[in-house]
C-alpha cells in the first residue's frame, strides 16, 4: 500500500506547487483536491494496475452517494423510487457502471492468475487469493464469496475508504489555517523527523504533534457524524428494555462535543487534551472519543486512513505554509460524511 500513498501524495503536492507557480500565493479549493487524492489512493490499494478504471468507479461512487442524501430529502412516497424519473434512472444507470467496470476488473485478474501473472499485493489480489484458499480449505466447487459478493466488499470500501479520509484531510487544513501557531508546530516536528525528505511509514509514528492534531480534528470534525446498531434480542441499556429490532443510533458528533465530557471549551480547537494519548484527553476515558466507531464494527480501514493523512500533511507541510482565504465560508454539512458545504478555500504560499 505504501506505494500508492507515497505516488499519490508526491502528485498532489507537485501538482500544487504548479498551480502556485511563479505567485507569491494563490487559492485553491482542498476539498475536491482531497477528494481526488483518497479516490486515487484506494484505486492504487484496491486494483494496483488497473488504476485507471478504478478512478472511474470514485468518481461514480461519489455521485451515488450525492444522489443517495438527495433521495433522501425528498418527499418520501412509497414505491417513488421504482418510477422513471430523472434521479432514479441516473441511479440505476450508475449502479450498472460500477457493476460492468467492477465485473471486467475481476474477470481480467482472474484471468491473469490463472495464467500465472497476476500481483496479488493489492485488495483485490488478497480478496480473490483468500478466496479461492478458503474454498480449496471447504473441499466444495462453489467459490466462497460469488462475484457478487466481491463487488459489494469492493464498492464498501470506496463507499467507506474516501470521503472520510478526504473531509478528515480538508478540516484538518482549515484548523491549521485558523491556528497557525499548531500549523507552525507540526511543521517543526515534520522537518525534524523527515527533514526535506520523502516521510516513510517507519517514521510516520513519530509524528506526535501531527497524531494530536488529527485526533483533534477527528474530535471536532468526526468524517462519520452518527452509527447504528439494531437490537437482535431483548436488551437493558441505562434502566430501559427494549425489544429486538430497535435501532439506536449513537450521535458521535454531540458527544464529541459534549461539555460534560471535554469541559467548557468542548468547541474549542485545542490538541494538547491528546497531549498523553486518548485516554487521558476527557472525563470519560476513551469512551467518549469513537470517530472510527467501536466495538467488533470497528472502522477496518483506521490505520489505512491515519498513514494516508499523516504522510499527505507531511508532504504539504514540508512544501507550503496556508491560510484561509477571504472567500472560505466555515459551513460544516453532513451529506454521508461531514463535508464543508462551499468548499474549503485556502490560501497556498510555497515555502
Ligand atoms: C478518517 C477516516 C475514516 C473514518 C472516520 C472512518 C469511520 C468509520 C466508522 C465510524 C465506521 C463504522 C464502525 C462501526 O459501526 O462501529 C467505519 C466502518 C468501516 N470502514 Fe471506515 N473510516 C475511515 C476510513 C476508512 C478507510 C480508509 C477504509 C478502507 C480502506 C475504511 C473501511 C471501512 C470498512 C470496510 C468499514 C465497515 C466495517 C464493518 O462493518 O465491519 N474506512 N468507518
Amino acid at each position: 500500500m505504501l506505494p500508492a500513498f507515497v505516488g499519490c501524495c508526491n502528485e498532489l503536492v507537485t501538482r500544487w506547487e504548479d498551480h502556485v507557480g511563479s505567485d507569491e500565493t494563490k487559492e485553491i479549493d482542498v476539498w475536491p483536491e482531497f477528494q481526488n487524492l483518497t479516490g486515487d489512493v484506494i484505486s492504487r490499494a484496491a486494483f494496483g494496475s488497473s488504476f485507471s478504471e478504478g478512478r472511474r468507479i470514485f468518481q461514480i461512487q461519489s455521485e451515488q452517494a450525492q444522489n443517495v442524501v438527495k433521495m433522501l430529502n425528498a418527499l418520501y412516497l412509497p414505491g417513488f423510487r421504482f418510477l422513471p424519473m430523472q434521479l432514479n434512472r441516473r441511479v440505476k444507470a450508475n449502479a450498472i457502471e460500477v457493476e460492468a467496470l467492477l465485473k471486467g476488473i475481476i474477470n481480467k485478474r482472474e484471468k491473469a492468475m490463472k495464467e500465472g501473472n497476476a500481483s496479488n499485493e493489492d485488495l483485490l489480489g488478497v480478496l480473490m487469493e483468500s478466496n479461492i484458499a478458503e474454498t480449496k480449505e471447504a473441499g466444495t466447487a462453489k467459490p466462497i464469496m460469488t462475484m457478487d459478493d466481491i463487488i459489494g466488499e469492493l464498492k464498501l470500501f470506496y463507499f467507506a475508504g474516501m470521503d472520510t479520509t478526504a473531509v478528515l484531510l480538508t478540516w484538518t487544513m482549515v484548523c491549521l489555517s485558523m491556528h497557525p501557531e499548531w500549523q507552525d508546530r507540526a511543521r517543526e516536528e515534520v522537518l525534524q523527523v523527515f527533514g526535506n525528505n520523502q516521510p516513510d511509514f517507519d517514521s510516520i509514528n513519530q509524528l506526535k504533534v501531527v497524531a494530536m492534531i488529527m485526533y483533534e480534528v477527528l474530535r471536532l470534525y468526526p468524517p462519520v457524524i452518527q452509527f447504528d446498531r439494531q437490537t437482535y434480542e431483548e436488551v437493558e441499556l441505562g434502566g430501559v428494555r427494549y425489544p429486538p429490532g430497535v435501532i439506536l443510533s449513537l450521535p458521535i458528533v454531540f458527544l464529541h462535543h459534549d461539555p460534560d465530557v471535554w469541559g467548557q471549551d468542548a468547541d474549542e480547537f485545542k490538541p494538547e487534551r491528546f497531549a498523553e494519548g486518548i485516554s487521558k484527553a476527557s472525563r470519560s476515558g476513551s469512551r467518549a472519543f469513537f470517530p472510527f466507531g467501536w466495538g467488533p464494527r470497528i472502522c477496518v480501514g483506521q490505520n489505512f486512513a491515519l498513514i494516508e493523512a499523516k504522510m499527505a500533511l507531511s508532504n504539504i507541510l514540508q512544501r507550503f505554509s496556508f491560510g484561509l482565504s477571504p472567500s472560505y465560508m466555515h459551513a460544516p454539512f453532513p451529506v454521508s460524511t461531514l463535508q464543508p458545504d462551499h468548499g474549503a478555500q485556502i490560501m497556498l504560499n510555497k515555502l
